[in-house]
């Protein structure tokens, strides 16, 4: 039965899960499977959320935290916290207000949100907002588009580029298959993939790519270039030497390989091999104030969230996306002043057991 599952397992804080369920309710079934399931038995979907519970804080105390602050500096961005909007596609099948609803929600928070590459409105019209935006990239096979989609989204405003490198090919999604849910419905469009004669072209995904893609994209553009999907800690060494500005450890919440390992379990060592020399990412399963505070002890600068501000989206707009961001903020206060980490980067890898 489509849309049959529970909204989420946990659902994680109650203004998360409460939007999970609303979302439940008001989406066709078809189009919740979508934003919900994962790839293959859904085993790495359900591992990203495992690995924080199985994750406790050793707070520490006496340390007059008073009130944390949250801010943090990326890239250059200044953010209210180091919560990030991941870049999730189709919002206006969530919600008619579609990117450019969550792209106010993600000003008011003063954060980043990453526009995907698989939005259903023009990058111009969600940058309209104000909002700070990154663009998130699947390279394309015709390079020349690629690279053009890419100087679009630079004059549009966007900041930084987001290239997702976990997707060779589009991961085995088994909901979407029972679904028969192979395309957009009409009126809705990938706004971002129309060519010079207005055509919408599909997003495809490439199996030849290769790191002398991301030397290219250097050359291209000249905005910090994080690469999205790292899980192993070779190729974080690689990305720093390909002279990434910084990595997202993901695995595609769970909607690419499936099997693969859990993103917090990957992160130490990734974080490891950077060394510090970049900021290190991840997303995947972040329900709640403490499992960021224990993706930034093992070692992230930030975090990004997907399905929550979907859920967010689709059940009130801008103001369930903001009340999504806002529950989040409130949480990860509480648990930084009762951790004994008046700052983020106060977190430290002995504070998790
Ligand atoms: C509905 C949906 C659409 C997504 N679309 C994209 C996308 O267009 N590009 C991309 O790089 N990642 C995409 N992702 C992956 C997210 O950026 C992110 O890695 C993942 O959602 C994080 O896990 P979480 O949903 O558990 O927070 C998508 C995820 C979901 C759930
Ligand atoms: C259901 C239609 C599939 C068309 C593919 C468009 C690419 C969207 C990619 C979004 C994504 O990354 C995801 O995880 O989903």
């Amino acid at each position: 039965m489509p849309g049959s599952e529970e909204p989420e397992r946990s659902g994680g804080l109650p203004a998360l899960a409460e939007a999970a369920a609303k979302a439940h309710a008001a989406l066709d079934p078809a189009h919740w499977d979508f934003f919900a399931g994962g790839a293959g038995e859904e085993r790495t979907l359900r591992a990203n959320e495992d690995a924080f519970a199985c994750r406790r804080l050793v707070p520490r105390v006496l340390r007059e935290v008073g009130e944390p602050d949250l801010a943090v500096d990326l890239l250059g961005e200044p953010l209210s916290m180091p919560v990030l909007i991941a870049p999730t596609a189709f919002h206006r099948l969530a919600h008619p207000g579609g990117e450019a609803a969550t792209a106010v929600a993600a000003a008011a928070a003063a954060t980043v949100m990453v526009v995907s590459m698989a939005a259903t409105q023009p990058v111009e019209e969600i940058a309209a907002t104000g909002a700070a935006l990154w663009f998130q990239l699947y390279p394309q096979p015709d390079r020349e588009f690629s690279d053009a989609v890419v100087r679009r989204a630079e004059a549009a405003g966007c900041r930084a580029l987001v290239v997702t490198v976990d997707s060779p090919v589009f991961g085995r999604r088994e909901r979407d298959r029972r679904n028969g849910f192979l395309d957009l419905p009409p009126g809705l469009a990938c706004e971002n993939m129309r060519d010079g004669t207005g055509r919408v072209r599909d997003v495809v995904m490439d199996p030849a790519l290769g790191w002398a893609q991301v030397d290219r994209l250097r050359a291209v553009t000249g905005l910090p270039i994080l690469l999205k999907g790292v899980l192993h800690p070779a190729d974080a060494r690689l990305a720093v030497e390909h002279g990434a500005d910084a990595l997202i450890v993901s695995n595609h919440g769970g909607r690419q390989l499936d099997g693969a390992v859990s993103t917090l379990d990957a992160l130490p060592a990734v974080a490891a091999a950077v060394g510090g020399r970049i900021p290190v990412l991840v997303d995947g399963g972040i329900r709640r104030g403490s499992d960021v505070a224990i993706a930034l002890a093992l070692g992230a600068s930030a975090v990004l969230v997907g399905r929550p501000v979907v859920w967010g989206l689709a059940a009130g707009g801008t103001d369930g996306v903001r009340a999504v961001l806002e529950a989040l903020r409130a949480d990860l206060r509480d648990v930084l002043t009762l951790a004994g980490a008046p700052r983020p980067g106060a977190l430290t890898p002995d504070m998790v057991a």
